[in-house]
């Protein structure tokens, strides 16, 4: 017997537009649905992320109402969700993934100078952009800033950082890259609020394990109705892209916040993990490491994504030195 599916997510504007996304998904399958919205420590502190301390705090709230049957099923980003898997729940159902890559706000790396000030509370966007910079023989400073989508869009508006850079799908799902998002390409620049915003290719900055995703998660004993109806609403080759890249992290041992990017296509059969993994750094600190920017490329079987992330870690791992992700952490 179905009824009323309860779904639950924090209450940030992205997390909203996200559970109201997953809703409608439900909704057009036929299946009433409530959103509900809950209030997360991550949210409330405004501390920087590497000082709050723990993975999965955005999530642990929504968690409590599943876990206390108030609501039905939480939906999550599935970038800021840890690895290790939460007793007692199920990824019942990862949709198909939104655009993947990040998104440069604000002025374009080929203006960057000495003492550009790039705003990311994110270890494994900085050590990308200082990479990026590194490249072009200019010193950039990667200031440590967090908060949602429209304050950090704000910093950039005001000067207090010349560029930060976000997820476009974050920007997607709220609806402000409309109607240019078919137009856009990569590094052609476009504006938003006369903030000049430009795709970047994967190539240049690879996005996080998971960006782009959800994971919409509900109680391992669940009754058959809800699994199904959240069976209905999972996309296999995202799925699989998604497993490649967190079993990647997972055998790094790297926090969901390290710096680490992951990135898996298939393509028919067949899967291909693009990673690229920094030193253990704080946003903000000197960067002298920048040759251990190391990229590296895997691929194997789509029938069995999490091998291929295992493998590839552990051709990285040796090569880390000691030097590697240890509890680094990223905001993004
Ligand atoms: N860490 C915050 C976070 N978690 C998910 C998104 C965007 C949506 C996504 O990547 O799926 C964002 C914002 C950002 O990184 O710009």
């Amino acid at each position: 017997m179905s009824r009323t599916i309860r779904v639950g997510a924090r209450r940030s504007p992205l997390a909203v537009a996200q559970a109201e996304w997953v809703a409608s998904q439900l909704e057009a399958a036929g299946h009433p649905v409530e959103v509900l919205g809950v209030d997360s420590l991550g949210d409330k502190d405004r501390r920087r992320l590497t000082e709050i301390g723990g993975t999965g705090i955005f999530a642990t709230a929504v968690r409590d109402l599943l876990h206390d049957g108030s609501i039905d099923v939480a939906v999550h980003s599935l970038k800021d969700l840890p690895v290790a898997p939460a007793p007692g729940l199920v990824v019942a159902a990862i949709p198909q993934r939104e655009d993947v890559r990040d998104v440069l706000v604000g002025l374009a790396v080929e203006q960057w100078r000495d003492g550009t000030r790039v705003g990311t509370g994110s270890p494994r966007r900085a050590v990308q952009l200082e990479a990026m910079a590194a490249e072009r023989g200019v010193r950039i400073e990667v200031v440590p800033i967090r908060g949602n989508v429209d304050s950090r869009f704000r910093l950039v508006s005001v000067g207090e950082v010349d560029a930060t850079v976000l997820a476009a799908a974050g920007l997607l799902r709220l609806g402000r890259l409309d109607g240019v998002t078919t137009e856009v390409t990569e590094g052609q620049d476009r504006e938003i609020n006369g903030v000049p915003v430009s795709l970047m290719p994967v190539g240049l900055m690879l996005p996080a394990a998971g960006q782009g995703a959800l994971a919409v998660e509900c109680r391992e004993d669940a009754e058959d109705w809800l699994l199904a109806a959240l069976a209905d609403i999972d996309h296999a080759p995202t799925r699989a892209a998604i497993t490649a890249e967190r079993s990647f992290l997972g055998t790094l041992e790297a926090g969901c916040l390290a710096p680490v990017g992951a990135h898996a296509v298939t393509a028919e059969d067949r899967l291909v993990l693009h990673a690229v993994v920094g030193p253990a750094l704080e946003p903000g600190a000197e960067s002298a490491k920048l040759g251990q920017l190391l990229k590296v490329s895997g691929d194997g079987s789509a029938t069995d994504p999490a091998s291929v992330g295992r493998a590839l870690a552990t051709e990285v791992l040796p090569l880390l030195d000691g030097n590697g992700p240890t509890a680094g952490r990223e905001d993004g």
